[in-house]
């Protein structure tokens, strides 16, 4: 039976492709969101990708991702810098998560450098531009045997 792995996007991840293609490169979500899709498949995943530029929406998708799926991905956007909502939503479910970014928040500028949900995720994986959802695919893969 393929398990379900949750793949959330907060704000403005809509835009890629057109946003900044120097810091997120030229793939829309749309391309992220079939990769993933391909890559689920061959991992015995069936990718749910969602995106939201509303943070109590993404909320509600981290508890409803506890009652259906195995695991969650998320890109939590600019809320990854300052959502204490997210936090604790991901400390109230029981299935592990795994926060993504594309770019190296840590080499940015100084207020991204700090991650308000990375104490509360399994990991998290940065830098790698979009593959950086598929080695969270795979990270998510070893440990949800
Ligand atoms: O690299 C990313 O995917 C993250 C995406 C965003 O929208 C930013 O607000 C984060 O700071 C970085």
């Amino acid at each position: 039976m393929a398990q379900t792995i949750f793949v959330l996007n907060g704000p403005n991840l809509n835009a890629l492709g057109k946003r900044e293609p120097g810091i997120y490169g030229g793939k829309t979500l749309k391309d992220i969101e079939a990769d993933c899709k391909s890559v689920g498949e061959s991992l015995g995943f069936v990718i749910d990708f969602r995106q939201s530029n509303h943070e109590g929406v993404l909320v509600d998708w981290m508890h409803e991702a506890c009652d259906t799926a195995a695991g969650v991905a998320i890109n939590p956007g600019a809320y990854g810098h300052t959502s204490i909502a997210l936090h604790d939503a991901i400390r109230a479910i029981s299935v592990p998560v795994v926060e993504v970014h594309i770019s190296n928040i840590h080499a940015r500028e100084e207020f991204r450098h700090k991650s308000m949900i990375a104490p509360a995720a399994k990991g998290m994986i940065c830098g790698f531009g979009p593959y950086s959802y598929i080695l969270a695919l795979h990270a998510l893969k070893s440990i949800t045997q």
